[in-house]
């Protein structure tokens, strides 16, 4: 997808504008500037966007000009990744009221619209599906009348899922198969009823009127508009005339698992100002996720997504499981334990790749060594985490740093490397560390997995000069260098931010893991004098 090329286009402007020393802050901020603007109208973004983000952005950080360059580069750093994520944000967020949230023990009514192709019968499945785990009974209606075929499709669809339905192969008027569905459905007591409409262009008028009968007779409480990531400029024109005629008041993203350029998509929201509430992420059923702009900027620039995670994690695993796990991320807290429940339900979630760039130091990892490579990496993670004992699991992990002879029996007990152990222990002590910011946010207000998060309690602090002899070091040793990143799934990364660049965690982030003088011990025994 040309949007996660975006994530990866931002991090190197932020790095390459701040790593030369010579150019002043002005300069600096004009490099990133150009390099943010070039990528974005590469990505099919809207210019006027693009041209608003430009200035916005050049506004907060020229008037940050006084902390620039005389603050130390981490601090710049840091400004700037808060600024972008921000304005990132604002184009996809749009200021229109909450959505639609059906409501249990109440019929609830959805209609589809949108473009031939544009996903959706598909899509209609897939919230069904999605409504379904969540404990709605779910029906789905075929009001689409007009191309031959679509009834079979979505009676197929809905058979795979376990949907109930309703169509007709001989009733020509969407109308009334559409009025005779809801009935039905009304009847036996069905709370989300969603009803699929035949697609349309903007040219055909005879189309848009009936939809707007089909419309007027199953009174929506919520009307979706499809809308092809891959369609490109072509979609601001194509959202406004829907928007005149069947006024929708949310749009689902499909085929943003494709090499869709999204940006086109992205400029629909601004000018219908209408929300993205879901997008489709493969020709699965599951493939679908809800949409956050954060959740979503995030993933772009490779920082983890917990939001997402949990979201997902939640609707899969046993609700005991999933009810733990957030309870202890309510506190602050991300045990091993969690981790491990997170990576068998992760087994669980269907295709990997949909859901790696969630987790910090995973997302690249899919992209780089496939999804199978991907599948038996995580399967061993899952046979280290099975060789520790129960009390190692309840704990944070710091068991381990305490007593690293743990790691060496828990290596042994799994058939991997300490170093592997270890690996994963960083992993889940990002995980924890973003439980902890999540928690941060929810009390005041701060920014998930953003810089500038606590530290993990217990963990002395580094001084700046052992910083950077432990990072001139690991630079000079370029086998362990590489040896972490194919653990980790990846180089680059977005300097403060764990996981960053879709997998590698930030050396400060390691080398802060790494403070411990027993994990500088650990690390002399592969090669990492510090
Ligand atoms: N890769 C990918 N393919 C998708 C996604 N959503 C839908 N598709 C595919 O897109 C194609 C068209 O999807 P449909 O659901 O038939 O589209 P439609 O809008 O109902 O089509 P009409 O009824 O002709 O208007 C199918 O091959 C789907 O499998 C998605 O999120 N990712």
């Amino acid at each position: 997808m040309v949007l996660a090329d975006l994530g990866k286009r931002i991090n190197n402007a932020v790095n390459s504008a701040l790593s030369n020393t010579e150019d002043d802050y002005a300069t600096t901020v004009d490099v990133l500037l150009k390099t943010l603007v070039t990528a974005l109208l590469e990505a099919d973004v809207n210019i006027k966007l693009v041209s608003n983000l430009r200035n916005n952005l050049k506004e907060t950080l020229m008037g940050n000009k006084g902390t620039g360059k005389s603050t130390s580069n981490a601090q710049t750093k840091k400004l700037i990744q808060k600024a972008v994520f921000d304005e990132l944000c604002n184009l996809v967020d749009c200021e229109s009221e909450q959505p639609f949230q059906p409501k249990k023990r109440k019929t609830n009514v959805i209609m589809f619209v949108g473009l031939q192709g544009s996903g959706k019968t598909t899509s209609c499945t897939k919230l069904a599906v999605y409504y379904s785990r969540r404990g709605f009974k779910v029906g789905l209606v075929c009001a689409d009348t007009f191309r031959a075929g679509a009834f079979d499709q979505l009676k197929q669809n809905a058979i795979k899922a376990h949907i109930p339905f309703y169509g007709s192969y001989t009733e020509t008027d969407p109308v009334k198969v559409a009025a005779e569905g809801i009935a039905k459905f009304k009847k036996e007591k069905f709370e989300v009823i969603i009803v699929d409409t035949s697609g349309r262009h903007h040219q055909e008028q005879a189309l848009f009127q009936e939809m707007v009968e089909i419309s007027n007779v199953v009174k929506p409480n919520q009307t979706i508009m499809v809308l092809d990531a891959s369609i490109g400029q072509a979609a601001e024109q194509q959202s406004k005339a829907f928007k005149e005629s069947a006024d929708f008041g949310a749009i689902l993203l499909t085929k943003m698992d494709g090499h869709a350029k999204g940006g086109g998509a992205i400029s629909a929201v601004a000018a219908t100002n209408t929300p993205i509430i879901f997008i489709g992420t493969g020709e699965h059923i599951h493939d679908l996720e809800k949409f956050s702009p954060k959740s979503f900027i995030s993933k772009l620039l490779g920082i983890g997504d917990i939001e997402s995670l949990l979201e997902q994690f939640q609707t899969v695993s046993n609700t005991d499981d999933a009810k733990a796990t957030m309870e202890n991320i309510q506190q602050g807290k991300f045990t091993l334990l969690d981790f491990k429940k997170q990576m068998q339900t992760i087994m669980k979630m269907g295709p990997l790749s949909n859901i790696a760039s969630m987790i910090p130091g995973m997302g690249n990892m899919m992209n780089e060594v496939g999804e199978e490579e991907a599948s038996k990496k995580m399967k061993k993670m899952i046979y280290v985490l099975d060789s520790m004992t129960k009390q190692e699991l309840e704990s944070d992990g710091r068991i381990f740093i305490d007593a690293p002879t743990r790691m060496v029996r828990v290596a042994r007990g799994s058939g991997t490397s300490v170093f592997e152990v270890e690996m994963i222990l960083m992993q889940q002590q990002m995980m924890a560390r973003m439980a902890q910011s999540t928690r941060a946010a929810q009390q005041g207000g701060g920014m998930p997995s953003m810089p500038g998060m606590p530290n993990i309690p217990g963990m002395p602090k580094m001084s700046p000069q052992m910083m950077q002899q432990a990072q001139q070091r690991l630079k000079q040793n370029p086998g362990l260098m590489k040896n972490m990143q194919n653990m980790l799934g990846g180089a680059g990364g977005f300097p403060g931010m764990p996981g960053a660049g879709g997998g590698m965690p930030d050396m400060n982030e390691m080398m802060k893991m790494m403070q411990n003088p027993q994990m500088q011990q650990m690390a002399k025994q592969f090669g990492m004098s510090m």
